[in-house]
């Protein structure tokens, strides 16, 4: 296990029920992006904020524009779901509150296995696991078919900055990693899985034994692809270091 660099994996048995995948993915995550552009900007995402629609976070390191667009949402989205859709906000926030806790319970369950193989401190352990106040954030993303695909990107190449990332895709393609001696591969939806991304903050942790793996998103002609990720970080304020058990 330590010789070997460990980037990313899929889950598959997680346990967390396939009805509710759908019903985030095709019903409530469409919903979110049909919906018209002058109700959007009613809940843009503030210039440092992390909430509500926006370009991909990323944007600022970048010139060029990307084909993306996304709603984030930290914790309860009740705010913003009642601007959005008065009448009718109650199915979202309930799929997005049960959507995350199930997140938050596959996460821990991945992270322990994780830190395991480290033989990581306790007091890493808990700093990694604590589940009152990590930082958790949930990301709907939105790439609409694309008339010219191979003259833009979805998301540029970039790296997830927390612990781990669970992401769950939709049917269209899209996804590529960076294979050290392959090049861009890549990672193509299998249906009911999630796609486990480690971040920056376990590849510092871990001394780069799991390793944050560059990733990307490309266009697509015919669909648009709609993906879902949950971030999961140890508290803000937290200093980062390899673990003490190297
Ligand atoms: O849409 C995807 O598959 C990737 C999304 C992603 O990398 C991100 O939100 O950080
Ligand atoms: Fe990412």
């Amino acid at each position: 296990m330590r010789n070997s660099p460990k980037v990313y994996f899929k889950s598959i048995k997680h346990g967390v029920p396939l009805a509710l995948i759908k019903k985030l993915r095709v019903l409530e995550s469409r919903k979110a992006f049909c919906t018209p552009t002058d109700e959007k900007h009613k809940v843009l995402r503030s210039a440092n904020g992390v909430t509500g629609y926006g370009t991909a976070s990323i944007s600022k390191f970048f010139d060029k524009c990307m084909w993306h667009e996304g709603f984030g949402i930290m914790g309860s989205c009740v705010e913003d779901a009642k601007i959005l859709w008065p009448y009718d906000y109650k199915n979202f926030c309930n799929t997005m509150d049960a959507y995350q806790n199930e997140m938050k319970l596959l996460t821990q369950k991945l992270l322990l296995l994780i830190l395991q193989t480290l033989n990581v401190t306790q007091e890493e352990m808990n700093w990694a696991l604590s589940a009152q106040d990590s930082q958790t954030k949930l990301q709907l993303n939105s790439y609409p078919s694309c008339p010219n695909p191979s003259n833009a990107i979805g998301l540029a190449p970039h790296t997830d900055t927390l612990l781990l990332t669970l992401l769950h895709q939709g049917g269209a393609n899209g996804l590529e990693i960076f294979v050290e001696g392959l090049g861009w591969s890549p990672v193509n939806p299998v249906d009911g899985a999630f796609v486990v991304n480690i971040g920056d903050l376990l590849h510092i942790l871990s001394n780069a034994i799991f390793q944050a793996v560059n990733h990307r998103v490309r266009v697509n002609q015919a669909k648009q692809r709609i993906s879902v990720a949950y971030f999961h970080g140890p508290p803000v304020e937290s200093v980062v270091a390899p673990s003490s058990s190297f």
